[in-house]
């Protein structure tokens, strides 16, 4: 799945990242449910202490790969390259510690290439290594993940943008429907989002809102 700039502009509007360790409730409703409220894209982030493995993680990554087909929302698989190619996934999303992108690029083709970036530089590597998209963040304090870069703000956002940076880009870490257009309003193309979903008393509701925050801004 080859998609154009503009493309994955649209795609990172509303772009839901989940693990059965991040629902209360049965993964593949709350998926079908964000899906319904219309998130743009999905990322299958099974990772953690309470995370499936093996057989698990695979069957459950086929299940919500179907899921995603029959709604024709892309699908993007966190880290693990090698369950991406084995279910023909549209894509990964890969970070600073992980697989090295060159090596990733060649392995995955024509696929979506997603990498998390912290600053100038790491963004610009990024870029010559093949990224469609970067993925930033915390940019606001996020009790999901433990091991992430200081809190950002919208700032590097902001000074990507100064400087003439285009590709799209991500913000990731505590967004809300409430502060979601902020985080437009700096410069990114879009807003990912975990537990603002995945806990949700409404999944629907809450990408309904997310999403509306983030038009708000592009109208
Ligand atoms: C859209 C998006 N942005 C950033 C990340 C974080 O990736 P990474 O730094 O590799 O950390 P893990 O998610 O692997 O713990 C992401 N997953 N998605
Ligand atoms: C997976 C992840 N990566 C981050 C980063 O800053 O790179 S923050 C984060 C967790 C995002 O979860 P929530 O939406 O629940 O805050
Ligand atoms: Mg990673």
């Amino acid at each position: 799945m080859k998609v154009s700039t503009e493309e994955m502009r649209s795609l990172l509007k509303t772009y839901f990242i989940m693990g059965s360790q991040n629902c209360d409730e049965d993964p593949r409703e709350v998926l079908k449910d964000a899906i319904h409220g219309g998130i743009t894209l999905f990322q299958f982030r099974e990772k953690g202490d309470q995370a499936l493995v093996g057989e698990e993680k695979i069957r459950l990554a086929k299940e919500l790969l179907e899921i995603c087909k029959h709604y024709q929302v892309p699908f993007i698989v966190n880290d693990d390259i090698d369950l991406a190619l084995k279910i023909n996934a549209d894509g990964v999303h890969i970070g600073q510690d992980d697989e090295p992108a060159e090596q990733v690029r060649k392995k995955i083709g024509d696929k979506i290439l997603g990498i998390s970036a912290h600053n100038q530089e790491e963004v610009e590597a990024a870029i010559n290594q093949g990224a469609d998209y970067i993925g930033t963040g915390p940019v606001f304090p996020t009790e999901t993940k433990k091991d992430t870069e200081a809190v950002q703000g919208t700032i590097l956002v902001q000074e990507l943008r100064k400087q003439g940076i285009s590709i799209p880009i991500v913000g990731i870490g505590g967004i809300t429907p409430e502060n979601a257009a902020s985080v437009v309003k700096g410069g990114a193309d879009g807003v990912s989002v975990i537990t603002a979903i995945s806990k949700a008393k409404s999944p629907k509701e809450q990408a309904r809102l997310l999403k509306a925050a983030v038009d708000s801004v592009m109208q």
